[in-house]
C-alpha cells in the first residue's frame, strides 16, 4: 500500500525506482492528474503528511523574491506548488482524521469484543448501553414517600446470576425512576438486522438490583402491617418466574445454601407485628398471635406446620372457608415465628410427597393471625404468599401431560387470583373465589373495606428470560390497572406509557380445556378417593367404639333393677349413631364408583 511504501521509503528503504515523493507530486502536477481523487482512495500516516508537507516547504535555495510588479515563470510555479500542496495537506489531514476515527471505533469494538469475550449479544449490549447513556436515572431512595393504597403494584429486578454471566446474558431491564421500567427486548429484522424494541411499564414502584430486602419492605408489606390490628385483612404476594427471587424476597436471603429468614418479608413482618403488638395504642387490646404455614398444589393442600400432611377446604352455607385440621402455632416472640418459617421452608423444599417434591409447583402460604386471647374469632390476618413460577402455566406446548396439568392449574390460580384482587379495588365487585383453591382459602382477603393488598412482581434481568419477564409485566400491570387513579403517583419527566402496549390477550396465559378437564376429573378422582379411604377409617374407628358400647350397654342389663328405658333409648341411639356413619361411606363409596365408571 501506498502509505507503507511511503513510510519504507522514509526509511531508506524500499524506494521505487524514478519515485520519491516529491518528484511524483510534480508529475501529478505536470500531468494535470487530479490530486483530490487519488488522494480520496489513498490513506495517509501522518509521517506520510509530514513528509508530504517537506515536499511542499520551499527548496533549500529559495528563489530571490521578484520586483514589485513583475513575476517570474519559477515564481508563479511555485504560487501554484504551494497552492496544490496545501489542497493535498488538508485532504491528507482529512482523511487522517476519518481514518483515526474509525481506527478508534475499531478499537472500541475490539475492546467490547474482548471485553464480552466474544460475546454474541454485544451489539445489543452496546444498544442497551447507547440507551442507557440518554436517560436520566432517579431511583427509588429510602427517603422517598410510602403511598398508602388499598392494592399495591411493583415490580423487582435481581441481579444478572453467576449462571447468566457465564452465558454472557445481557442485563435488558432498565431502572429510570422509582415508578418505571424499560424492557430491551432483543429484535431481528427481516434483514437479520439487530434492533431493540424498549417496551415501558410503570407500576407504584420499581425496585432496580440493588435495592435491599429491608427497602423492598419498607415500600410495600410494611405500610399493611397496622390494617391487620384495624380489623381488617393484609395480603402480599410475591409472583414471577421460577428463579426470579421471589423465595429470596418473601424467605430471605441465600448465604450458600443458608438462608436468613430474618431478612425476608415474612421475618420482617413478624418483627413489625411484634412492635405494634407491644405499642401503648393496641397493647391494652389484649391480643393473641399465631402463625400457620401451608402448601398448595393444584386442588390439594398440604401442612407444612405438620410434615406435609394433607389437609381439607371446606366452605359452609355462609361461604366461610375453613382448612381442616390446619397446624395454628402460637406465637410470643419473633424468634418463635423465625422457626416456624425455617421449618415449614425446610419442609416445602425437601419434603417429598407423591405429589409434590418441587416448590416452584405450588404456592406456599404463610400466615400470621390475630385474635383477642381465648376468642376463637380472627381479627386480623396477614398472608404471604410465595406463588408458583409462573412460567409453568406457559410452557404448556412442550411438556409432559403432567407438567401441562400442573401448568393448567397454575394459570387457573392465577387468572383467579388476578380477578380476585381486580374485585377488591372495584368495591362490591362479585368475588369469583372459586375459581381455584388459592383464592378460596384466600377469600377474606379479597373482602372488606379495610383490607389491603401488595404483589411484587419479581424478574430475572437477563436476554434469556425476556419473554416471561415481560409476561410477569403484563400481568402485574392488569392486576395494577384498575387503580390507575388510586393515588398513583406520576412522574411526568418521562413520557407516558402507551396503553396498547400491553393487552389481556398478550398475558401468555393460556388454558387448554381439554388439559384442564382431564386435570379436574384427576383430580375429582383423586378427592373422592380420599373423601372415600377417610369415610372408611371414620366406620372403622366408630365399630370398635360401637362394639365397645355395645357390649357394657349389654353387660348392663344383667343388673337387677335395670332402667329398661334408658337402656332402649341408649341402644337406639348408638344404633342410628352408627347406622348414620355407614350410611355417610355408602354415599362416599357410591359417590367414587360412579366417578370410576365415568372416567
Ligand atoms: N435481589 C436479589 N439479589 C441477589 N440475589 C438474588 C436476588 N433475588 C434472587 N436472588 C438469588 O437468585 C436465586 C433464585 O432466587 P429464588 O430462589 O428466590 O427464586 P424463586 O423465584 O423463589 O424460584 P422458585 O420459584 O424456583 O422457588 C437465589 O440464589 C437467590 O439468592
Amino acid at each position: 500500500m501506498f502509505p507503507y511504501l511511503i513510510e519504507e521509503r522514509e526509511q531508506g528503504r524500499r524506494t521505487p525506482r524514478n519515485e520519491s515523493p516529491k518528484r511524483r507530486l510534480f508529475e501529478d502536477e505536470r500531468n494535470g492528474n487530479d490530486l483530490s481523487n487519488r488522494h480520496s482512495t489513498t490513506a495517509f500516516s501522518p509521517r506520510c503528511q509530514n513528509l508530504l508537507s517537506s515536499a511542499s516547504s520551499p527548496s533549500p535555495s529559495p528563489p530571490k523574491s521578484p520586483k514589485k510588479g513583475t513575476r517570474s515563470k519559477r515564481e508563479s510555479i511555485y504560487d501554484y506548488k504551494s497552492e496544490a500542496a496545501k489542497k493535498v495537506e488538508m485532504i491528507a489531514k482529512s482523511r487522517d482524521e476519518r481514518r483515526q476515527r474509525q481506527a478508534d471505533e475499531k478499537a472500541l469494538k475490539e475492546q467490547l469484543v474482548q471485553l464480552e469475550h466474544n460475546n454474541p449479544y454485544w451489539e445489543f449490549a452496546q444498544m442497551i448501553n447507547e440507551y442507557r447513556a440518554s436517560l436520566e436515572f432517579k431511583p427509588l431512595r429510602e427517603t422517598d414517600p410510602v403511598i398508602e393504597n388499598q392494592i399495591t403494584v411493583c415490580v423487582r429486578k435481581r441481579p444478572l446470576n453467576d449462571k447468566e454471566i457465564r452465558r454472557r446474558e445481557v442485563d435488558v431491564v432498565s431502572v429510570p425512576t422509582r415508578n418505571q421500567l424499560v424492557v430491551h427486548e432483543p429484535k431481528h429484522k427481516v434483514d437479520l438486522t439487530k434492533y431493540l424494541e424498549n417496551q415501558h411499564f410503570r407500576f407504584d414502584y420499581v425496585f432496580d438490583d440493588s435495592c435491599t430486602n429491608d427497602l423492598v419492605y419498607k415500600f410495600t408489606a410494611k405500610p399493611l402491617v397496622k390494617t391487620i390490628f384495624e380489623g381488617g385483612m393484609a395480603t402480599c404476594f410475591a409472583y414471577g418466574q421460577t428463579g426470579s427471587g421471589k423465595t429470596h424476597t418473601m424467605g430471605g436471603e441465600f448465604k450458600g445454601k443458608q438462608q436468613n429468614f430474618k431478612s425476608g418479608i415474612y421475618g420482617l413482618v413478624a418483627q413489625d407485628v411484634f412492635k405494634l403488638l407491644s405499642h401503648p395504642k393496641y397493647a391494652k387490646m389484649n391480643y393473641a398471635i399465631s402463625a400457620s404455614f401451608f402448601e398448595i398444589y393444584g386442588k390439594l393442600v398440604f401442612d407444612l406446620l405438620a410434615k406435609k400432611q394433607r389437609l381439607r377446604v371446606l366452605e359452609d352455607g355462609k361461604q366461610q372457608v375453613q382448612v381442616v385440621g390446619l397446624t395454628e402455632r402460637a406465637v410470643t416472640k419473633v424468634e418463635h415465628v423465625l422457626e416456624l418459617i425455617q421449618k415449614g421452608s425446610l419442609e416445602r423444599t425437601s419434603g417429598q410427597t407423591s405429589a409434590n417434591s418441587n416448590s416452584s409447583r405450588s404456592h406456599a402460604v404463610f400466615q400470621i393471625i390475630l385474635r383477642k386471647n381465648g376468642s376463637k374469632h380472627i381479627d386480623g390476618k396477614f398472608s404471604l404468599i410465595d406463588l408458583a413460577g409462573n412460567e409453568r402455566g406457559a410452557d404448556n406446548n412442550k411438556s409432559n401431560r403432567q407438567t401441562r396439568i400442573e401448568g393448567a392449574d397454575i394459570n387457573k390460580s392465577l387468572l383467579a387470583l388476578k380477578e380476585c384482587i381486580r374485585a377488591l379495588g372495584r368495591k362490591g365487585a362479585h368475588l369469583p373465589f372459586r375459581g381455584s383453591k388459592l383464592t378460596q382459602v384466600l377469600r377474606d382477603s379479597f373482602i372488606g373495606e379495610k383490607s389491603r393488598t401488595c404483589m411484587i412482581a419479581l424478574i430475572s434481568p437477563g436476554n434469556f428470560s425476556v419473554d416471561h419477564s415481560l409476561n410477569t409485566l403484563r400481568y402485574a400491570d392488569r392486576v395494577k390497572e384498575l387503580i390507575a387513579n388510586d393515588n398513583l403517583e406520576v412522574d411526568d419527566t418521562r413520557p407516558t406509557i402507551p396503553e396498547d402496549d400491553v393487552s389481556e390477550d398478550n398475558v401468555e396465559i393460556d388454558i387448554d380445556e381439554e388439559v384442564l378437564r382431564a386435570e379436574e376429573r384427576r383430580l375429582q378422582i383423586s378427592s373422592l378417593e380420599w373423601e372415600l379411604r377417610e369415610s372408611q377409617r371414620h366406620v372403622i374407628q366408630s365399630c370398635v367404639n360401637f362394639h365397645d358400647m355395645a357390649c357394657n350397654l349389654y353387660n348392663s342389663a344383667d343388673e337387677n333393677g335395670y332402667d329398661k328405658q334408658h337402656y332402649a333409648r341408649k341402644w337406639k341411639s348408638l344404633l342410628n349413631e352408627i347406622v348414620d356413619i355407614q350410611k355417610g361411606a355408602l354415599i362416599k363409596a357410591n359417590e367414587f364408583c360412579q366417578a370410576l365408571e365415568g372416567n
